[in-house]
Protein backbone atom coordinates (compact mmCIF):
# COMPACT_ATOMS: atom_id res chain seq x y z
CA UNK A 1 0.00 0.00 0.00
CA UNK A 2 1.27 3.40 -1.16
CA UNK A 3 -0.80 4.64 2.05
CA UNK A 4 0.05 3.42 5.57
CA UNK A 5 -1.70 4.60 9.13
CA UNK A 6 -0.26 4.03 12.64
CA UNK A 7 -2.59 4.79 15.41
CA UNK A 8 -2.38 5.69 18.76
CA UNK A 9 -3.22 3.33 21.83
CA UNK A 10 -6.60 4.32 22.18
CA UNK A 11 -6.87 4.07 18.16
CA UNK A 12 -6.85 7.44 17.02
CA UNK A 13 -4.96 7.79 13.52
CA UNK A 14 -1.32 9.49 14.86
CA UNK A 15 0.87 9.27 11.55
CA UNK A 16 0.17 8.74 8.09
CA UNK A 17 2.74 7.90 6.02
CA UNK A 18 2.87 8.30 1.93
CA UNK A 19 5.02 5.73 0.40
CA UNK A 20 5.70 7.18 -3.87
CA UNK A 21 6.92 4.15 -6.08
CA UNK A 22 9.68 6.43 -7.18
CA UNK A 23 11.03 5.77 -3.54
CA UNK A 24 10.46 9.40 -2.00
CA UNK A 25 8.40 9.30 1.12
CA UNK A 26 6.63 11.70 3.45
CA UNK A 27 4.80 11.41 6.58
CA UNK A 28 2.41 13.40 8.28
CA UNK A 29 0.94 13.65 11.92
CA UNK A 30 -2.59 14.17 13.02
CA UNK A 31 -1.15 16.43 15.31
CA UNK A 32 -1.38 19.81 13.91
CA UNK A 33 -1.40 17.71 10.65
CA UNK A 34 2.12 18.43 10.70
CA UNK A 35 4.28 16.94 7.98
CA UNK A 36 7.32 15.53 10.16
CA UNK A 37 9.46 14.19 6.84
CA UNK A 38 9.74 14.57 3.47
CA UNK A 39 12.69 12.11 2.27
CA UNK A 40 14.07 12.38 -1.11
CA UNK A 41 16.63 10.84 -2.91
CA UNK A 42 17.45 8.94 0.36
CA UNK A 43 18.00 12.05 2.16
CA UNK A 44 15.64 13.77 4.80
CA UNK A 45 14.69 16.91 3.38
CA UNK A 46 12.74 18.89 6.42
CA UNK A 47 14.28 19.78 9.47
CA UNK A 48 12.91 18.02 13.19
CA UNK A 49 14.55 18.67 16.41
CA UNK A 50 16.29 15.94 18.10
CA UNK A 51 14.39 17.26 21.16
CA UNK A 52 10.63 17.90 19.10
CA UNK A 53 7.88 17.17 21.89
CA UNK A 54 5.31 15.09 19.76
CA UNK A 55 2.89 14.16 22.62
CA UNK A 56 0.10 16.87 21.68
CA UNK A 57 1.90 18.91 24.96
CA UNK A 58 3.52 21.81 22.41
CA UNK A 59 3.48 22.23 18.95
CA UNK A 60 6.11 19.94 16.57
CA UNK A 61 9.11 21.90 16.22
CA UNK A 62 9.73 21.12 12.83
CA UNK A 63 8.41 20.00 9.64
CA UNK A 64 5.85 22.16 8.27
CA UNK A 65 3.96 23.02 11.75
CA UNK A 66 0.57 24.92 10.11
CA UNK A 67 -0.37 28.30 11.71
CA UNK A 68 -4.27 29.27 11.91
CA UNK A 69 -5.77 31.63 12.80
CA UNK A 70 -3.53 34.12 14.19
CA UNK A 71 0.19 34.61 13.17
CA UNK A 72 2.88 35.72 15.97
CA UNK A 73 0.89 37.19 19.02
CA UNK A 74 -1.47 39.20 17.54
CA UNK A 75 -4.88 41.00 18.06
CA UNK A 76 -7.04 38.08 17.14
CA UNK A 77 -6.56 35.59 19.71
CA UNK A 78 -3.99 35.23 23.18
CA UNK A 79 -1.23 32.82 22.63
CA UNK A 80 1.67 32.35 19.70
CA UNK A 81 0.66 31.03 16.17
CA UNK A 82 -2.73 30.01 16.59
CA UNK A 83 -4.91 26.57 17.66
CA UNK A 84 -4.20 24.64 14.51
CA UNK A 85 -0.53 23.26 14.65
CA UNK A 86 -1.59 22.11 18.71
CA UNK A 87 -4.57 20.33 17.81
CA UNK A 88 -5.44 16.70 16.41
CA UNK A 89 -7.14 16.70 13.21
CA UNK A 90 -9.21 13.80 11.33
CA UNK A 91 -7.58 12.30 8.61
CA UNK A 92 -9.55 12.31 6.07
CA UNK A 93 -7.64 9.80 3.86
CA UNK A 94 -6.52 8.93 0.02
CA UNK A 95 -7.93 11.13 -2.28
CA UNK A 96 -5.35 10.18 -5.24
CA UNK A 97 -3.03 7.49 -5.57
CA UNK A 98 -1.83 6.69 -9.23
CA UNK A 99 1.62 6.86 -11.08
CA UNK A 100 2.34 10.40 -10.69
CA UNK A 101 1.06 11.41 -7.16
CA UNK A 102 -0.48 10.27 -3.94
CA UNK A 103 -2.63 12.71 -2.27
CA UNK A 104 -4.31 12.88 1.35
CA UNK A 105 -6.28 14.56 3.13
CA UNK A 106 -6.78 16.40 7.50
CA UNK A 107 -9.80 18.27 8.61
CA UNK A 108 -9.94 20.36 11.34
CA UNK A 109 -13.47 22.09 12.54
CA UNK A 110 -14.32 24.06 15.36
CA UNK A 111 -14.66 22.24 18.71
CA UNK A 112 -14.97 22.83 21.99
CA UNK A 113 -11.43 23.85 22.03
CA UNK A 114 -11.31 25.98 19.18
CA UNK A 115 -14.31 28.23 20.56
CA UNK A 116 -12.92 28.51 24.11
CA UNK A 117 -9.31 29.88 22.43
CA UNK A 118 -10.57 33.44 22.01
CA UNK A 119 -11.49 33.04 18.32
CA UNK A 120 -14.76 31.67 18.45
CA UNK A 121 -16.09 31.35 14.78
CA UNK A 122 -17.00 28.21 13.42
CA UNK A 123 -15.08 27.33 10.35
CA UNK A 124 -13.51 24.03 8.20
CA UNK A 125 -9.52 23.71 7.49
CA UNK A 126 -8.93 21.05 5.09
CA UNK A 127 -5.51 20.11 4.15
CA UNK A 128 -4.13 18.09 1.35
CA UNK A 129 -1.09 16.75 1.09
CA UNK A 130 0.72 15.43 -2.14
CA UNK A 131 3.96 13.60 -2.69
CA UNK A 132 5.33 13.19 -6.19
CA UNK A 133 8.73 11.65 -7.50
CA UNK A 134 10.47 15.15 -6.46
CA UNK A 135 7.86 17.66 -4.68
CA UNK A 136 5.58 17.49 -2.18
CA UNK A 137 2.78 19.54 -2.22
CA UNK A 138 0.75 21.72 0.83
CA UNK A 139 -3.14 23.06 0.05
CA UNK A 140 -5.04 24.85 2.82
CA UNK A 141 -8.38 25.37 2.57
CA UNK A 142 -10.53 27.83 4.70
CA UNK A 143 -14.29 27.76 4.72
CA UNK A 144 -16.56 30.02 6.90
CA UNK A 145 -19.68 28.31 8.62
CA UNK A 146 -20.45 30.81 10.23
CA UNK A 147 -23.05 33.31 10.27
CA UNK A 148 -20.34 36.28 10.32
CA UNK A 149 -16.74 37.05 8.21
CA UNK A 150 -14.29 35.89 10.47
CA UNK A 151 -10.26 37.71 10.29
CA UNK A 152 -7.78 35.08 9.93
CA UNK A 153 -3.88 34.50 9.10
CA UNK A 154 -2.65 31.32 8.23
CA UNK A 155 1.25 30.19 7.39
CA UNK A 156 3.00 27.16 6.63
CA UNK A 157 5.95 27.49 9.07
CA UNK A 158 8.21 25.10 7.02
CA UNK A 159 11.20 23.90 8.57
CA UNK A 160 13.83 22.89 6.02
CA UNK A 161 16.85 20.82 6.95
CA UNK A 162 20.80 22.05 5.87
CA UNK A 163 23.90 20.52 6.27
CA UNK A 164 25.29 24.12 7.04
CA UNK A 165 23.30 27.12 7.65
CA UNK A 166 26.43 29.19 6.23
CA UNK A 167 25.90 27.93 2.80
CA UNK A 168 22.39 28.82 2.98
CA UNK A 169 20.96 31.62 0.17
CA UNK A 170 17.40 32.83 -0.66
CA UNK A 171 16.73 34.30 -4.20
CA UNK A 172 14.18 36.45 -5.42
CA UNK A 173 13.42 38.44 -2.28
CA UNK A 174 15.66 41.61 -3.35
CA UNK A 175 13.42 44.52 -3.81
CA UNK A 176 11.12 43.57 -1.25
CA UNK A 177 10.01 45.32 2.01
CA UNK A 178 9.98 43.63 4.94
CA UNK A 179 8.98 44.08 8.56
CA UNK A 180 12.01 42.89 11.19
CA UNK A 181 10.30 41.55 13.81
CA UNK A 182 14.10 41.82 15.88
CA UNK A 183 13.58 45.93 15.26
CA UNK A 184 10.32 46.58 16.41
CA UNK A 185 8.64 45.77 13.56
CA UNK A 186 9.98 48.69 11.81
CA UNK A 187 9.48 48.32 7.75
CA UNK A 188 12.77 48.26 5.92
CA UNK A 189 13.43 47.69 1.86
CA UNK A 190 15.76 44.59 0.90
CA UNK A 191 18.45 45.50 -1.62
CA UNK A 192 20.92 41.94 -0.93
CA UNK A 193 20.76 40.26 -4.16
CA UNK A 194 20.58 37.04 -2.16
CA UNK A 195 18.89 36.50 1.48
CA UNK A 196 21.28 34.41 4.03
CA UNK A 197 22.31 34.14 7.47
CA UNK A 198 24.78 35.08 9.72
CA UNK A 199 22.87 35.88 13.11
CA UNK A 200 19.10 35.70 14.09
CA UNK A 201 16.52 36.26 11.70
CA UNK A 202 13.26 36.87 11.97
CA UNK A 203 11.48 38.68 9.19
CA UNK A 204 8.39 39.03 7.49
CA UNK A 205 8.72 39.68 3.32
CA UNK A 206 5.51 41.69 1.80
CA UNK A 207 4.61 40.62 -1.52
CA UNK A 208 6.23 38.03 -2.15
CA UNK A 209 7.33 36.56 -6.04
CA UNK A 210 5.14 32.89 -6.66
CA UNK A 211 8.87 31.27 -6.76
CA UNK A 212 11.56 31.55 -4.75
CA UNK A 213 14.81 29.68 -5.08
CA UNK A 214 16.53 28.05 -1.87
CA UNK A 215 19.95 27.44 -2.28
CA UNK A 216 19.55 24.78 0.37
CA UNK A 217 23.37 23.18 0.12
CA UNK A 218 25.95 23.86 -2.06
CA UNK A 219 24.71 21.01 -4.40
CA UNK A 220 21.17 21.40 -3.86
CA UNK A 221 18.61 24.01 -5.12
CA UNK A 222 15.26 23.70 -3.69
CA UNK A 223 12.53 25.80 -5.74
CA UNK A 224 8.85 26.86 -3.61
CA UNK A 225 6.26 28.15 -5.04
CA UNK A 226 3.40 29.26 -3.79
CA UNK A 227 -0.21 30.59 -4.91
CA UNK A 228 -2.81 32.34 -2.13
CA UNK A 229 -0.25 33.48 0.17
CA UNK A 230 0.72 37.16 0.37
CA UNK A 231 4.15 36.74 2.62
CA UNK A 232 7.15 35.00 3.49
CA UNK A 233 8.76 34.94 6.74
CA UNK A 234 12.57 34.21 6.97
CA UNK A 235 13.41 32.70 10.41
CA UNK A 236 16.41 31.59 12.12
CA UNK A 237 16.97 31.59 15.98
CA UNK A 238 20.39 31.63 16.53
CA UNK A 239 22.65 31.15 19.36
CA UNK A 240 20.78 32.99 22.22
CA UNK A 241 17.47 32.10 21.13
CA UNK A 242 18.37 28.59 20.21
CA UNK A 243 19.55 28.28 24.52
CA UNK A 244 15.71 29.66 25.04
CA UNK A 245 14.11 27.11 23.86
CA UNK A 246 13.07 23.66 25.49
CA UNK A 247 12.56 21.56 22.31
CA UNK A 248 15.44 22.70 20.23
CA UNK A 249 19.29 21.49 20.96
CA UNK A 250 21.89 24.25 21.46
CA UNK A 251 23.66 23.74 17.78
CA UNK A 252 20.34 22.98 15.68
CA UNK A 253 20.00 26.88 14.26
CA UNK A 254 23.35 25.28 12.45
CA UNK A 255 20.84 22.79 10.82
CA UNK A 256 17.54 24.53 9.78
CA UNK A 257 15.98 27.51 8.39
CA UNK A 258 12.69 28.39 8.25
CA UNK A 259 11.10 29.89 4.98
CA UNK A 260 7.37 30.33 5.96
CA UNK A 261 4.46 31.03 2.92
CA UNK A 262 1.50 32.81 4.50
CA UNK A 263 -0.79 35.64 4.53
CA UNK A 264 0.40 37.64 8.22
CA UNK A 265 0.90 40.82 6.95
CA UNK A 266 -2.57 41.82 7.02
CA UNK A 267 -5.28 39.75 8.15
CA UNK A 268 -7.86 38.11 5.18
CA UNK A 269 -11.56 39.01 6.03
CA UNK A 270 -13.24 35.58 4.80
CA UNK A 271 -17.31 36.02 4.66
CA UNK A 272 -20.16 33.25 5.76
CA UNK A 273 -19.65 30.25 3.15
CA UNK A 274 -16.57 31.37 1.53
CA UNK A 275 -13.30 29.39 1.13
CA UNK A 276 -10.18 30.62 1.01
CA UNK A 277 -7.55 28.63 -0.56
CA UNK A 278 -3.52 28.63 -0.32
CA UNK A 279 -0.92 26.36 -0.79
CA UNK A 280 2.89 25.80 -1.91
CA UNK A 281 4.94 22.87 -3.62
CA UNK A 282 8.56 22.12 -2.95
CA UNK A 283 10.84 20.47 -5.55
CA UNK A 284 14.35 19.79 -5.93
CA UNK A 285 15.81 21.34 -9.35
O1 LIG B 1 8.51 29.05 18.95
P1 LIG B 1 7.37 29.13 17.99
O2 LIG B 1 6.09 29.56 18.60
O3 LIG B 1 7.22 27.85 17.19
O4 LIG B 1 7.76 30.25 16.95
C1 LIG B 1 8.94 30.17 16.21
C2 LIG B 1 9.10 31.40 15.35
O5 LIG B 1 8.16 31.35 14.33
C3 LIG B 1 8.31 32.38 13.34
O6 LIG B 1 7.33 32.22 12.36
C4 LIG B 1 8.14 33.72 14.01
O7 LIG B 1 8.31 34.76 13.05
C5 LIG B 1 9.12 33.87 15.14
O8 LIG B 1 8.90 35.10 15.80
C6 LIG B 1 8.99 32.73 16.12
O9 LIG B 1 9.98 32.82 17.11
Amino acid sequence: MPVETISTAQGAVDRVVLMHPSGTRCEVRTLGATVTSWVLGGKERLFVSDKAITDGSRPIRGGIPLVFPQFGTGPLMPGQHGFARKLRWEYTGIKKDDESEIMVGFDLRDSDATRASGWSYSFRLSYLVTLTTNSLGTHLAVTNTDKVAFPFTALLHTYFATADIGHVAIDNLTGLNYTDKLLKNHVFYEDRPQVSFDQEVDRIYHGTPETLILHVNPDETMQLKSFGFEDTVVWNPWTDKAKDMVDFGDSEYKSMFCVESGSVHEAVKLPPSQTWEAGQLLELV
